[in-house]
Parts: structure tokens; sequence; C-alpha cells
């Protein structure tokens, strides 16, 4: 790298207005590496979509970022300041995670789920108070599931319990979303109510980073989609310039026909 674009990189990195960036980053679990060299920035108000095949390390890339995985090389920067100097209150006050939908393993009731959103905003060994109990009821009914707050966690659908992690991440008022596939087991109105209320937390200012197997979803949704494949962010970009029909089909490794014969929206050759 040169001195300018070392400069001109280490300007980005620091820039606080940047939600996240990352130089160099390589991703992976112990000796084991899924992914290199990935450079991106994700700004204040902006959603970007990750798109990429199955295995290809989007989670592993995303549970990177958010210091649930620490990273194997390069530099990684949060609100302009690395990951590292964070303190983890102040990082799980910023930074909201909605992981892909698990069963989970104790029958917590919705609610209380919900309220584990509110910890990092509670002194320490507190109780959650009369607010955080608001808050946590208006994320369950904004997402239309406040008549399950009292079921156990384990007791409802894959697709409640989706909804149910979008809620304890909304309740967790944070300045940067991350979701994993949001929307990979909601049904198709669901689906739409849930890219609407992405859409609006970036209009009140969130940066959100989510993974899609959608670019449909991307391409109405996304400011800019990441390429990612085989653990190598090899494009980001407009949506209009990278959904092409060339492109998806490389990335998920299909022929041109097939992917016109049968995706509805008609993207770009
Ligand atoms: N805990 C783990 N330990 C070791 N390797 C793992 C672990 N979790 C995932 N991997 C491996 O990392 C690679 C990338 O997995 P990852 O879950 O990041 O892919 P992905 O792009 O999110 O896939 P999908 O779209 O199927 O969710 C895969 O080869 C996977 O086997």
């Amino acid at each position: 790298m040169s001195q300018a674009s070392f400069a001109a990189a280490a300007a980005r990195m620091s820039d606080s207005s940047c939600a996240i960036a990352t130089q160099g980053l390589d991703i992976g679990y112990g000796r084991k590496q899924v992914g290199r060299d990935i450079t991106l920035q994700l700004a204040e108000g902006e959603i970007l979509c990750l798109l990429g095949p199955n295995g290809s390390g989007k989670s592993t890339l995303l549970k990177t970022l958010l210091g649930l995985l620490p990273a194997q090389g390069g530099q990684l920067h949060v609100l302009g300041r690395p990951l590292a100097e964070w303190p983890r209150r102040g990082l799980a006050r910023r930074l909201g995670y909605v992981p892909q939908a698990h069963s989970g393993e104790f029958p917590f009731t919705v609610e209380e789920i919900v309220l584990m959103g509110r910890t990092s905003h509670m002194p320490r060994y507190a109780v959650p108070g009369a607010e955080d109990r608001r808050i946590a009821r208006e994320s369950l009914d904004t997402l239309g599931i406040g008549a399950l707050a009292q079921e156990p966690f384990t007791h409802i659908s894959g697709g409640e319990r989706q909804l149910a992690l979008i809620a304890r991440a909304l309740a967790q008022q944070p300045a940067i979303l991350v979701m994993d596939e949001p929307t990979a087991s909601l049904d198709f109105g669901n689906q739409l109510r849930v890219l609407e209320k992405i859409r609006r937390l970036k209009h009140e200012g969130l940066a959100i980073l989510l993974c899609t197997h959608q670019p449909e979803h991307a391409a109405r949704l996304a400011d800019r989609v990441a390429l990612f494949r085989d653990g190598t962010l090899h494009a980001t970009g407009a949506p209009d310039a990278l959904l092409t029909v060339p492109r998806l089909a490389w990335l998920y490794g299909l022929e041109e026909d097939e992917l016109r014969a049968w995706t509805a929206t008609k993207y770009p050759c």
C-alpha cells in the first residue's frame, strides 16, 4: 500500500461518522481461515446488504464485526474507534444483532427475551424498570407479536422466534444494526413488514448491515450491496450496478438462462 493510500485508509478508519470500517480483515475460527483481506465501510443512515452463497462466510464476517469472534488479522473500527478499545457495555449499547433464528434452550418468555435487549441500558444487576418494559412492549407491538409476550420462546414457531429476535434488537435502541437473514423464516406478509421496518430505521439514522439470500430484497432496500463469495468480498456498489444477470449467475454458480427463467425480477443483463 502506498503512503497516500495508507493515509486515506487510516482517515477512513478513524472517521466517527463511519459506523463500521474494516481494512484487510481476516476472519475464521481458531486456525481455520474462512475469509481474507476484507475491506468495507458502513456509513451512518445506510443499508448495506451482503449477498453470497451458503457457506461463503457471511455469518462469520458478521460475528467478527460484532466482536463475537476475534479477527484473525487486519483492522476493525466501530464509530471511528478500534473495536478492541470499546468497553463491552458501550459496544453492546450501540451494536444490535439479529442472529439467524434459533430455537433457544431455556424457556424464557418472549418478553424476557426482548427485555434482554435492554440489559446494556440498565444499571448493573438491576431488574428491568417500567421504561424498559414499555420499550420491550412497543418493540413487540411494532412487529405484531405483542400477543406472544408471555409465551415461552421455545414454544413459538420459527418465524415468531425470528420476529422476537428482531424485537430484542429494536428494544436495544442501537446506532448500528447487524442482521443475519432477518426475513429467512418469515411468511410473505411478515417479510414485507420487516423490510418496511428496516427502511424506517434507516430513515431514523441507523446504520444497517444485513445478509440476505434474496437479491430482490437487496434491490429494493439497499443503498449498496456487497457480493461475497469464497470468503472474499468481490465487489461493493449500487444495487443497479451489481445486481445484474451475469453477476448474480456468477455469484450463485447458475447459468444465466436458469436465473432468468426462475426469477420474476428483471435484473439488468
Ligand atoms: N463454529 C465454527 N467452527 C468452524 N467452522 C465454522 C463454524 N461455523 C461456520 N464454520 C465454517 O465457516 C464457513 C462459513 O460459514 P458461515 O456460516 O459464515 O457461512 P454463510 O455464508 O453465513 O452461510 P449460510 O448462507 O449458509 O448461512 C463454512 O465452511 C462453515 O463450515
